[in-house]
């Protein structure tokens, strides 16, 4: 089985070299393409076997699954470029949440799923988010499933799901390594301690919270009884948090999926320009 890879940008690398690094894919079973050559170039060099194609339809001529690793931006053109070598028997995933998977299957012959990675899966940890296509057959979806079980925990979703899902599978890495920063940082603007020291103790205590969280038999609440005694400093600290933190991830919720709705009617607008007001 061969596995094609259109864009090896940030997250198209992410899963080619977790795929490879968790030993479900050998470098030989791949064939990828990049708009910037050199980028492809270089994970080709870093991973011998590894094929090289010259445009995104060797990519997909050469392929039994392919992926589309591009921003929403981007599917137009390579929609527009691939569409006729693309075979009904292919498989097509792409991980790009605001592109529809009705309007893939309207451009494609293929059988579509989108499937949206997270950062946390270069760690084989985390959520992958499946959303099945009305043509995939029921050994086609297992086949996804194993493959993506392999670097993640898949879950299906169903597609009106997808932004709030995404924003707490795919997203929260990147918000919560921001909140540990802050944390970070008002500890050495409070305090004078070192922000070396200070990075240092935020990023081992999410390592712990982690595990204990996923292995330790913590829940997020029990955590919080556990920590914040009666009485207590933590108490003082989680009375405020209560307080100021809970509007603001309401905000964020509601931006993330008004920009969510724009990218839709931009792809849209698109991939199918006649609906155009
Ligand atoms: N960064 C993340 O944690 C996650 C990102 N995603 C989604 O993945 C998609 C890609 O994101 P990134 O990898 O971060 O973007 P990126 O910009 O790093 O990568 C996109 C790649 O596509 C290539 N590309 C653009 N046009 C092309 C074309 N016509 N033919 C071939 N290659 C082309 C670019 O050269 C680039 O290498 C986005 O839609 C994003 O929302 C999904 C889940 C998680
Ligand atoms: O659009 C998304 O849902 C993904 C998650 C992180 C970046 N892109």
């Amino acid at each position: 089985m061969i596995y094609g890879f259109i864009g090896t940008g940030n997250m198209g690398r992410t899963l080619i070299e977790a795929f490879i690094r968790s030993g479900k894919l050998k470098p030989s079973e791949l064939i990828i393409s990049n708009r910037t050559k050199s980028k492809a170039e270089a994970l080709a060099k870093s991973y011998p076997g590894l094929r090289l194609a010259s445009d995104n339809r060797e990519t997909v001529r050469n392929s039994d699954v392919f992926f589309l690793c591009i921003k929403p931006g981007e599917f137009r053109n390579v929609l527009d470029e691939i569409r006729d070598a693309v075979r009904e028997d292919q498989i097509a995933v792409s991980i790009t949440s605001p592109v529809m998977v009705a309007d893939l299957e309207a451009w494609l012959s293929a059988r579509i799923a989108k499937i949206i990675p997270s950062i946390a899966n270069a760690a084989c940890a985390g959520n992958s988010l499946f959303i099945p296509g009305s043509r995939l057959t029921r050994e086609n979806r297992d086949h996804l499933r194993d493959l993506f079980g392999a670097i993640s925990q898949p879950l299906m979703v169903e597609e009106v799901h997808t932004r709030v899902a995404s924003d707490l599978a795919c997203c929260a890495p990147a918000f919560m390594a921001h909140l540990m920063e802050k944390l970070a940082d008002a500890a050495v603007e409070e305090t004078g301690l070192p922000r070396e020291t200070a990075l240092s103790l935020v990023t081992r205590m999410a390592e712990g919270l982690g595990r204990l969280l996923t292995e330790g038999g913590f829940t997020l609440e029990t955590l919080q009884e556990r920590v914040a005694v009666p009485g207590g400093i933590t108490r003082e600290g989680l009375n405020l948090l209560q307080k100021d933190v809970g509007p603001v991830f309401n905000e964020l919720i509601r931006l993330t999926h008004a920009k969510y709705e724009d990218d839709i009617e931009k792809v849209q607008n698109s991939l199918f320009p006649k609906m155009k007001k």
